[in-house]
């Protein structure tokens, strides 16, 4: 294609995840002119493979879960557990049979240019899509997003193994299934299948699950798995994986072993970088991720957000990064990102909320530590929920400061009493004010209270 055959407009958006629709919306809204480029489905890993499926498939296993405790509370149930029914809900409500139609028509309606295809750099400004080439006059979003990573253990790309896109997609419970990781992709998906009768082992290389989060968090979560009948090979790494005779094999480095009739791989994700042409705005395209500024610049022209930046994989953050992103390339001057309360929620039950700095990170940065731990089973709330209330608050204090720098909620809603420790960071409470503020009783929330008790007990 010739130069007189370019098609000029302000910005070109790689990747419509909700880090690219976001931006692209703002820009659109805005008034400028924006082409939308996107390989596979618009909308991105979240609604068709990631949060709001495998949040449905939590949300049946839960449903399952709290019907086995109705012998214990209110009666007898017989429970059949059949993944049917929400098999079908992420066809017909999730994902709609994973097309895109109504999100491509949303975008264009916005007044934007959508593309599909692959897209690649071949200079500053300038994108490839197969043979049409834009121009983008104000700059390029970069917004590809991640995609799981493969560990290399030897005979791993020799078995037939499921990243989250199978999972998601099973119309049938496997009767057994290994999971390799047991961060938050890999602990959703286990408890979730273990609910609906797989026998389900789980492989972490750490010596607790979700190792980013609190120690506690992860010994709670241990004993919760364990008795969903989870068998749990904490701190173990796998040196082989082969075909055995009902499913892939996998040998652990203590010698022991691991089958199912399936294997998911859920070690982590890298950002999707390849073939881009990054060299074109000097940056490596092998890097683990793409380094960016507060404003989310990484370059003249060219901004990237979501899990490129390699801050977090999580879609509220794609959205936030989107937000302050799309405000610089319309020069409205903002303060530019912040993560010092960024919050999130691993959604096995009982969720794991939490914000800001663990213990551990707070302490490697230096800071003069206070903590309060409160588990939820001692609170009046905890008392009356019986079973299924397993949890706890913990907080992380800087004593030169008297605010939260870091909190966790895990626990029945516990990504819900998350909101208000999230406030408190992002807004640096003094620990004095949480103190003296009202908490309704009998409430989940009210943990916090106890909580703070044990971090004026600490000091
Ligand atoms: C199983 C699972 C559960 C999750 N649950 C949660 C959750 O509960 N809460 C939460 O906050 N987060 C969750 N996440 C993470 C969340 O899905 C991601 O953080 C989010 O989707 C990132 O958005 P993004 O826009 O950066 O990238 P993506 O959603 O990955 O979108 C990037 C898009 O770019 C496209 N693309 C890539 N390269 C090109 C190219 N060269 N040309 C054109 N298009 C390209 C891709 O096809 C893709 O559609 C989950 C993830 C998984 C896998
Ligand atoms: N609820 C949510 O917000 C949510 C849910 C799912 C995924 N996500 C996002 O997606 C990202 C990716 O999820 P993930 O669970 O794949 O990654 P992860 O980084 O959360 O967890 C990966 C786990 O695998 C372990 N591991 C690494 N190599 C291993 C090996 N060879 N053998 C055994 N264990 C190994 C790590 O120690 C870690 O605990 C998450 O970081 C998260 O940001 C978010």
């Amino acid at each position: 294609m010739t130069e007189h055959e370019t098609q000029h407009t302000d910005v070109v958006v790689i990747g419509l995840g909700p880090g690219g629709e976001t931006a692209a919306s703002r820009l659109l809204e805005a008034g400028l002119g924006v082409v939308g480029i996107e390989r596979e489905l618009v909308g991105g890993e979240c609604p068709y493979w990631g949060c709001v499926p495998s949040k449905m498939i939590v949300r049946a296993a839960g449903t399952v879960s709290e019907a086995r405790r109705v012998d214990q509370l209110a009666g007898s149930a017989t429970v059949r557990p059949d993944v049917a029914p929400v098999a079908r809900r992420i066809r017909a409500e999730a994902t709609d049979g994973w097309d895109d139609t109504i999100a491509v028509e949303r975008f264009e309606k916005l007044g934007g240019q959508f593309v599909r295809g692959s897209a690649r750099i071949e200079a500053p400004g300038r994108v490839r899509v197969g043979d049409q080439v834009f121009a983008a006059g104000r700059g390029v979003v970069l917004a590809t997003g991640s995609r799981p990573a493969t560990p290399p253990i030897p005979g791993l790309d020799t078995v037939a193994s499921w990243t989250n896109r199978e999972a998601i997609a099973a119309e049938v419970v496997p009767p057994s299934l290994v999971v390799l990781g047991g961060g938050a992709i890999g602990l959703e998906l286990a408890q979730a299948f273990a609910r609906f009768g797989s026998s389900v082992t789980v492989v972490e290389a750490a010596e607790h699950v979700l190792p980013a989060e609190e120690p506690e968090v992860g010994d709670l979560l241990a004993e919760v798995l364990r008795a969903d009948g989870v068998d749990l090979r904490l701190g173990r790494r796998a040196v082989r994986v082969t075909d055995g005779a009902d499913g892939p094999v996998v040998d652990l480095d203590d010698g022991s072993r691991a089958d199912g009739t399936r294997l998911l791989v859920a070690v982590g994700r890298r950002p999707a970088l390849d073939g881009l042409g990054l060299e074109h705005y000097d940056i490596d395209p092998r890097g683990r991720a793409v380094p960016v500024d507060e404003q989310l610049r990484a370059a003249d022209g060219l901004w990237a957000i979501g899990d490129v930046t390699g801050v977090g994989a999580f879609t509220h953050l794609a959205v936030y990064q989107a937000e302050v992103a799309a405000a610089d390339i319309l020069a409205r001057p903002g303060t530019g990102a912040d993560y010092a309360a960024l919050a999130r929620v691993t959604f096995t039950d009982p969720e794991v909320g939490s914000v800001g700095l663990s213990e551990a990170a707070a302490r490697a940065r230096g800071v003069d530590v206070a903590t309060g731990v409160a588990p939820v089973a001692a609170s009046s709330r905890g008392f009356i929920h019986g079973p299924g209330n397993a949890g706890l608050v913990k907080l992380v204090a800087d004593r030169a400061t008297g605010v939260l720098v870091g909190a966790t909620a895990a626990g029945p809603v516990g990504g819900e009493v998350l909101s208000m420790l999230t406030l408190a960071v992002h807004a640096g409470v003094p620990v004095e004010d949480l103190r003296r503020m009202h908490y309704a009783y009998p409430t989940f929330h009210r943990g916090v209270l106890d909580a703070l008790a044990g971090l004026a007990a600490g000091r």
